[in-house]
């Protein structure tokens, strides 16, 4: 683009400018936060909380959809003594993001007994009642929540979860202590860092060229197909873990292989998935399914899969009786990948 390009592109250059500046204020504004202790203390004054109890966020509902309430640290301290608590808990609490206006987001679980919080767990029922919502498990809610929040609770409840199982140094056996922002924890007596675990998983759309290849767990909802995933292991590159998981669990050979998108995903234990689509070696597309990993594996034509993603609702499945199977929702990357094959069938060769 040429620099001297009129006034309207010069507006639009001044308006890129503008977003990126919001966004990069925000970003250090957030890496402020989770490294400096007391900037973090300070930014509690004026955030907001989203509660959890055992790790199932406060929700209260909405017509068709769940709302995540936000409350003050001033609402908090209240509902604390209200309930014969002190404000000792708070020390919990983790950042989770932040507004545009720099209002800092923070998720603190009311039911966990860790280190700072011991026999402080609160009652559920009592603060439901309290606070006007309910605590409901994320598998059930996060489909009916929108976006901004979907995201926000999968990350809070991540990070809640990771701090609950992490109390203890495994070197030293003493109870490690979590910074302000909830960023890291540290063993006083050996100063070891631990930082919350990211697991990286990939999921792939594996095709013939014609046809894609979709396969059930015995765990997923009944009739429901997805895309092969599984976890990367130690010292893998994700293209050898897209090779090996392919093999394992369906016998075939990659031939190429080309990156979609990535998602954190919560379910059962919070991972990163990353997103491919591969295509097999051609005259290559005989299935020996791993039958101790998946249940079923099949391939599917284009339009098996457009007429399924259409009507993509079990209930409406099982009332026509015309479709056998259903895919993962919009919110999983599974769902995205499907689609992107569907509209665009492309791959580009797998690197040596
Ligand atoms: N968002 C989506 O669209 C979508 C779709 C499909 C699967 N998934 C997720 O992908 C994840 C992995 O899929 P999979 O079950 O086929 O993986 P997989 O094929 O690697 O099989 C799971 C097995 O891997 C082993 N494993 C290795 N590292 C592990 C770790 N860090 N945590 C847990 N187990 C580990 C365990 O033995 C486990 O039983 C699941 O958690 C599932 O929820 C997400
Ligand atoms: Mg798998």
């Amino acid at each position: 683009m040429s620099l001297y390009c009129g006034t309207a592109c010069r507006r639009k250059i001044f308006w890129c400018y503008r977003l990126l500046s919001t966004y990069v204020t925000k970003t250090r504004y957030l890496c402020e936060l989770k490294e400096d202790d007391d900037a973090c203390k300070k930014a509690q004054q004026t955030g907001a909380f989203y509660l959890f109890h055992n790790l199932a966020p406060l929700l209260q509902k909405s017509e068709h959809q769940y709302l995540a309430p936000q409350h003050s640290l001033l609402e908090l301290e209240r509902l604390l003594s209200k309930f014969g608590q002190d404000s000792q808990i708070l020390e919990d609490s983790v950042l989770i993001g932040c507004s545009e206006e720099q209002e800092a987001w923070f998720a603190l679980d009311l039911g966990l007994n860790s280190s700072s919080s011991i026999n402080a767990s609160l009652q559920k029922a009592e603060i439901e009642t309290a606070l006007q919502g309910s605590f409901i498990k994320l598998t059930k809610a996060l489909f009916e929540l929108n976006v901004k929040d979907a995201s926000l609770l999968s990350t809070a409840q991540a990070l809640l979860r990771w701090h609950d199982a992490h109390q203890f140094c495994s070197r030293s056996g003493q109870p490690t202590k979590k910074n302000v922002s909830g960023s890291k924890r540290v063993c006083p007596s050996n100063n070891i860092i631990y930082y919350p675990q990211v697991a990286p998983v990939v999921i792939t759309l594996v095709s013939d060229g014609t046809r894609c290849l979709l396969v059930r767990q015995s765990s997923f909802p009944k009739g429901m197909y997805s895309a092969l995933a599984g976890f990367c292991d130690i010292g893998e590159s994700l293209e050898e873990t897209v090779r090996r998981e392919i093999a394992e669990e369906v016998g075939l050979e990659v031939d190429r292989l080309h990156y979609s998108a990535s998602q954190h995903w919560p379910f059962p234990n919070s991972t990163l998935m990353i997103a491919c689509h591969a295509t097999v070696k051609p005259g290559q597309t005989e299935l020996q399914v791993n039958l101790r990993e998946l249940e079923a594996a099949a391939w599917f034509s284009r339009d098996e899969v457009a007429t399924v993603l259409r009507r993509n609702n079990p209930s409406n499945q099982q009332q026509s009786g015309a479709v056998p199977f259903w895919l993962p929702p919009k919110l999983a990357i599974a769902h995205q990948l499907i689609k992107e094959w569907v509209e665009k069938p492309t791959c580009s060769p797998l690197p040596a």
